[in-house]
């Protein structure tokens, strides 16, 4: 670990990391791309809406019969679903939401505006006095003329833009086939988490499950290795080599600090990748390690305390993650929340706390003792970054699982 820190803060050191990593270049058609990166643009295919359409239920009219002296006789219906009746002067159409506006209309008015008689209508006052001209008329390509750009490149396809695409006739879009990752734990104390009896000086592998969960959520990821590394020189070697060659991305958990049997740093340099970072001055995760390998392959050591690798592996490989798969915007966007309660200490780091969202803008902090507590970990929503030598309640980020 070199000291004085190489970046003064968290974002610094996400940037300099990104700007080594190359950006998904593959793409494959996908029939459910919920969660997936748009490796195309989407054009509309039509103009939206198609025609000139009605945004209420109620009447069509000229504007010339807008009169509140007489009745208006109702001579037609344009209904969602049909090509519009045509129009006769002196009369209204009866139109319905979403309907097309019949040809020589000029507005609309809304039906609880309106004394519907039998055969005819009255214009109320409400009526006069709202009504003019393009009244409750959508125009045809107002939301976009046909051949107009609709979505970018580097757009994750979330629920919102797949309603969008599927408006412009899009099931299957091209996106960038997903990262692949290989997540490699170390420590001949780890064992596997279904071990029933354990000696005291054993611990099950929890960083394996909160790295491969974290992974699983956002979609963007296959999860191509999960391997665990004893502590030796050898195995350590053998295992990252060839993590490296088969993914794109690899997340190691413990071996990044100072002791005897921490051969990651040694290792990821001895296979020619680059350390952009290693030690930062945050807490947890102050030997956090961020390497590139020379064509743009990411490696990130992540110290082994559990809550280190867990809040470390949500804040720096997911947005590089994210950069990887081709999504424009990579970075996080933590919501702001104020603490119920001031941290306890200042410390010269930048502290990430973890927490419970109470109401929404406010949190708590879930007292922990250390990152080696899982218990904490288990009943907070995320953490909070606080700012180095701070104890105000904020508002500060507030990253979420
Ligand atoms: N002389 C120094 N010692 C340490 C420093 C330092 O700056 N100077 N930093 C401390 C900090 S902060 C952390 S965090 C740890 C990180 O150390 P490592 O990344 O080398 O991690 P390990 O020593 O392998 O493990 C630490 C701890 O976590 C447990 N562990 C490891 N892997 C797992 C796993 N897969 N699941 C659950 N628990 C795991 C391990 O048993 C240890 O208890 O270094 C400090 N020391
Ligand atoms: O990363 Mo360490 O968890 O600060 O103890």
């Amino acid at each position: 670990m070199k000291q004085p820190f190489q970046y003064s803060d968290p974002d610094a050191a996400i940037t300099a990391l990104a700007e080594r990593l190359s950006v998904a270049g593959e793409t494959e058609r996908v029939a459910n791309p919920i969660g997936r990166i748009l490796a195309e643009p989407i054009v509309a295919d039509r103009d939206s809406p198609a025609a000139d359409v009605s945004a209420m239920d109620g009447y069509a009219i000229r504007m010339s019969d807008l009169r509140s002296d007489s009745a208006v006789p109702v001579s037609g219906i344009s209904q969602a679903g049909s090509p519009p009746p045509v129009m006769i002067d002196g009369q209204v159409v009866r139109i319905f939401t979403g309907a097309i506006i019949p040809a020589g209309c000029e507005a609309v008015v809304k039906r609880e505006d309106t004394e519907e008689l039998d055969s005819s209508i009255r214009f109320l006052p409400a009526a006069i006095e709202s009504t003019v001209e393009g009244s409750h008329i959508r125009r045809r390509g107002e939301n976009a003329p046909v051949g107009s750009g609709v979505m970018e490149i580097g757009t994750e396809v979330t629920p919102a833009v797949v309603a969008a695409l599927a408006n412009f006739g899009c099931t299957n879009p091209v996106c960038f086939r997903r990262v692949k990752v290989a997540v490699l734990t170390t420590g001949d104390e780890v064992v596997d988490p279904a071990t029933e009896k354990l000696e005291p000086w054993q611990l099950r592998n929890s960083n394996r499950s909160a790295v491969q969960a974290m992974l699983d959520l956002v979609s963007l990821a296959d999860v191509e290795i999960v391997d665990h590394v004893r502590d030796d020189r050898d195995s350590m070697q053998r295992s990252l080599c060839s993590a490296i060659t088969d993914c794109d991305v690899v997340v190691l958990t413990g071996g990044v600090s100072m002791g005897d049997y921490d051969y990651v740093p040694e290792t990821i340099e001895q296979l020619g990748a680059d350390i952009v970072f290693h030690g930062l001055p945050i807490r947890p995760g102050k030997p956090i390690l961020g390497a590139a390998t020379k064509d743009g392959k990411l490696v990130v050591g992540l110290p082994g305390n559990p809550v280190s690798a867990t809040i470390n592996c949500h804040r720096f490989v997911l947005p590089l993650l994210r950069r990887i798969a081709g999504k424009h915007a990579w970075r996080d966007t933590p919501s702001l929340v104020t603490l119920t309660q001031p941290p306890q200490k200042a410390i010269p780091l930048h502290t990430m706390l973890l927490a419970q969202a109470t109401a929404t803008g406010s949190a708590e902090l879930v007292p922990a003792k250390g990152s080696g507590d899982l218990v904490a970990l288990g009943r907070s929503d995320g953490y909070v970054a606080v700012p180095p030598m701070t104890t105000t309640t904020g508002p500060w980020p507030m990253f979420r699982w």
